[in-house]
């Protein structure tokens, strides 16, 4: 049987362990076919590197007929691009999942993907659960938070850094709102968060915290739902950002899989 041709966007540390996982034999049914990034020259290298092509826009990406385009880009890179893949007829696996915190964008992309009969698959990245949020969503209204823990290094170059927070010595709440507002500000940091907001009580209706913790490293983020019949927590601890790209490979098991999860 022919292979399903996958293309990338983004070629930087996620997509990277994606390319070497199909290298390494984890999805047998998919041949990689090409690959963009805003850096011509970084999508050659790494397109050398793992035999595909690079491409220096997305029309030249769709040119090549994906089955399935998985992005781990950036949110603007969503926004720019997702109906392009879907008009062109390519399902579509998401990391920078807060571009869908925008109400009105999320229903447009989920009309075009249904009215060219494909998906979107929202990647659980470095969280999880969205089975028990989706199904406690159905069952009562539900309310929804979610906590993180970050090192203070780590909100260096975001709005979230001031004077002082290298140094502190204990634990800091550094913002809390809505996952919506936590996502205008910090666009490569809570996509994780809408995620859990989309699988439950929605963005504007799901809680964030964000604590700076001293001498604390990764991310590890606790997931509350309360509803009438179901109660969770569930507490994700991820060292790296790894996880987030081994849940692509995850995904792109499921999308041919016999068994589905
Ligand atoms: N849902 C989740 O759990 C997680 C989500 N993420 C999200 O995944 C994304 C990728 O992460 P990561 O691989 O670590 O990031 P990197 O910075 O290592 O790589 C990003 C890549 O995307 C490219 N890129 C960025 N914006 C665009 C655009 N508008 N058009 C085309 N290419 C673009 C960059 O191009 P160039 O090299 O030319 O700059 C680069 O190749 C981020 O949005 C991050 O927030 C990350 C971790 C967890
Ligand atoms: O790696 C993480 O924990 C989360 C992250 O970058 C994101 O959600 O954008």
């Amino acid at each position: 049987m022919d292979k399903l041709k996958l293309a990338l966007i983004g070629c930087g540390k996620l997509n990277e362990i994606v390319a070497k996982a199909l290298k390494d034999g984890y999805l047998p049914e998919y041949e990689l076919v090409a690959v963009m990034g805003k850096d011509y020259d970084r999508a050659k290298a790494f397109a050398e590197h793992h035999g595909c092509m690079p491409c220096a826009d997305i029309n030249e990406l769709m040119a090549f007929k994906p089955d399935f385009v998985a992005e781990a880009a950036s949110v603007k890179s969503i926004q720019d691009y997702s109906e392009t893949v879907l008009n062109g007829r390519s399902n579509l696996v998401v990391l920078s999942i807060g571009a869908f915190a925008d109400q009105e964008f999320y229903e447009r992309v989920k009309n075009t993907a249904a009215r060219n009969n494909r998906r979107v698959y929202i990647a659980s990245g470095a969280v999880g659960g969205f089975d028990i949020l989706r199904t406690a969503a159905l069952m009562s209204p539900i309310t929804a938070s979610i906590s993180a823990q970050k090192a203070p290094g780590s909100l260096y170059h975001s709005p979230l850094y001031k004077d002082g927070l290298l140094e502190i010595t204990k634990r800091e709440q550094v913002f809390t709102g809505t996952t919506k507002e936590a996502i205008a500000i910090l666009p490569t940091k809570v996509n994780v968060a809408v995620a859990i907001a989309l699988a439950s009580a929605g963005p504007e209706n799901t809680i964030m915290n964000i604590d700076a913790v001293p001498g604390f490293e990764g991310d590890e983020y606790k997931i509350e739902i309360q509803g009438e019949e179901i109660r969770t927590e569930l507490n994700i601890y991820s060292r790296t950002s790894k996880v987030a790209a081994w849940s692509v490979v995850a995904v792109l098991q499921n999308a041919v899989s016999p068994i589905v999860f």
